[in-house]
């Protein structure tokens, strides 16, 4: 079972029989935690143009994101687990636009099966794949996506989950929070002097769910779209 590792958020890989992206701070935490507070489905967009354009589409849909890890004037919703968790976002659509894991996403759409996940479902979807490749009647190529071009966060998290994927030296949770946690990514939570990012973001990002749910990509529409599939 080839099973390759990449970092960086704009490769165009070559098609897989599954992909998954990872993106720990932040964005995929968030979509984890959106999904826990009732959302029902995420759309993908790479720019803010296209967002609101959405938005003026319908007016229902709740926008989050940010550029350069700032809030986005006239989104609702920055890129904070935090901030989702005390967020009313139950039965809401939400669009998201991020600088790694949501770009990193619509870069893999020749993928045959997408998955996206923060380290918060990452076991749990790892686990689930790792069934899916065992019930597979051929080889199964599988791409995981760092989507951070340099942080450690993710490609820790890379790492844990091809080890539970590969069945064999899986590395401890303690090391990948570590890990994330030294990640010059995770750097701006700790500085007293950018009050800007949360330090409270770390928490949810590192905590890992025992998880009933995966997140696939639906890609047979205009927009890429985040949902939940039930394991
Ligand atoms: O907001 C984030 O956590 C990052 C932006 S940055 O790399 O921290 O500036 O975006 P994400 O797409 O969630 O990695
Ligand atoms: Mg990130």
């Amino acid at each position: 079972m080839p099973i390759k590792i990449y970092q960086g958020n704009d490769m165009l890989l070559r098609e897989s029989d599954i992909t998954v992206v990872i993106d720990v701070i932040r964005a995929f935490t968030v979509a984890h935690y959106a999904f826990l507070k009732g959302v029902e489905k995420i759309l993908l967009v790479a720019t803010v143009d296209e967002a609101f354009h959405l938005k003026n589409q319908n007016p229902n849909l709740v926008l989050a994101g940010e550029i350069k890890g700032l809030p986005i004037s006239g989104f609702e919703l920055d890129n904070s687990p935090a901030h989702i968790c005390h967020a009313k976002v139950e039965g809401k659509t939400l669009v998201q636009k991020t600088t790694n894991g949501v770009k990193a996403t619509l870069n893999s759409l020749q993928a045959k099966d997408l998955y996206v996940t923060g380290f918060s479902n990452a076991r749990t979807t790892a686990t689930y794949l790792k069934k899916q490749i065992d019930q597979a009647e051929r080889e199964c190529h599988v791409h995981i996506v760092a989507s951070h071009p340099t942080g450690d966060d993710d490609l820790a998290c890379a790492e844990y989950m091809k080890g539970i994927l590969e069945g064999n030296d899986v590395m401890d949770e303690k090391e990948v929070v570590e890990r994330i946690i030294n990640s010059h990514v995770a750097e701006k939570f700790f500085d007293a002097s950018q009050p800007e990012f949360n330090a409270d973001d770390l928490k949810y990002c590192v905590k890992e769910l025992k998880g009933e749910f995966v997140m696939k990509v639906n890609k047979t529409g205009k927009i890429p779209t985040i949902e939940r599939f039930f394991i």
